[in-house]
């Protein structure tokens, strides 16, 4: 690692096995600050579990984890991480169901990042542009006053999103997160995700194909624990490894 410009995340070496079976093998890994980051790969790769050892939810066995260069993620806890600025959307959406869709952003932006800061929140006038420019982000501008429980699923899913935003992420983890959209919705959220990029770093785990071409991303394909290609999406779909063990199938 370059100690003058180190990357936002890195990791090297990395391996974490269950019962004896390697999940992780000899895994390394570079996201750039500001870099949109498309992470493919068969079933049962290791894409979930490498998101566990970057949120403090799995320890590594061996290699290294660092963020923004210097900071040891492999030593600190996953409330710790989430309040260094890493931020992890889980498949299903999680949304507090009765509130409206405001409600659930403003809720998300008092909530504390993590057990470290502040407990006392004062609703201000910088805190509610940056709502609004939340809700423009995530298309909800116009629904905000509606119960989340009547929004579409994808609409679910970019509120998630927009809650995860309220807490100013440095890295933002998705995982799947056009499982179960309308075309219309997957196409709009890797819009979504590119304008997200433009301002931290997101990776994203899909097995959407199509969508993965929408982000015009770097990817990464990872199989049996560790990186298997790595380019454009063209690059990596033209390599005969990567057609065998995923495409292909
Ligand atoms: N806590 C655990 N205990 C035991 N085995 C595990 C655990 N977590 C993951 N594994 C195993 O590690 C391997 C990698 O799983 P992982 O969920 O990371 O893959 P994935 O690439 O996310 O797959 P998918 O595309 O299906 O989500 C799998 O064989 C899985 O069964």
């Amino acid at each position: 690692m370059d100690q003058n410009h180190p990357p936002l995340l890195y990791l090297d070496g990395v391996s974490v096995s269950f019962d004896g079976f390697k999940a992780i093998n000899n895994l390394s890994l570079i996201v750039q600050h500001g870099e949109l980051q498309a992470i493919i790969g068969p079933n049962g790769a290791g894409k979930t579990t490498m998101m566990d050892i970057v949120t403090g939810k799995t320890r590594p066995d061996e290699g290294e984890v660092f963020f923004t260069g210097d900071i040891d993620l492999t030593r600190l806890d996953e409330a710790a991480i989430a309040e260094l600025g890493i931020g992890r959307k889980f498949q299903k959406p999680t949304v507090f169901e009765s509130h409206t869709v405001w409600d659930n952003l403003e809720l998300a932006l008092k909530k504390p990042r993590g057990v470290f800061s502040a407990w006392f929140y004062n609703s201000s006038k910088e805190d509610e542009e940056r709502l609004e420019e939340i809700l423009a982000t995530i298309r909800l501008t116009v629904r905000r006053d509606e119960l989340a429980a009547n929004l579409s699923h994808g609409q679910k899913q970019w509120l998630e999103i927009g809650m995860l935003l309220a807490q100013d992420p440095k890295l933002l983890l998705v995982d799947e997160p056009v499982a179960g959209m309308t075309d219309a919705e997957t196409v709009e959220t890797a819009r979504l995700l590119k304008e997200i990029a433009a301002s931290r770093s997101v990776i994203v785990v899909e097995h959407d194909m199509s969508f993965i071409r929408d982000l015009a991303a770097r990817v990464t394909v990872l199989a049996e624990g560790s990186v298997l290609a790595q380019g454009s999406l063209d690059h990596v779909s033209a390599d005969p490894r990567v057609i065998e063990s995923y495409l292909g199938r």
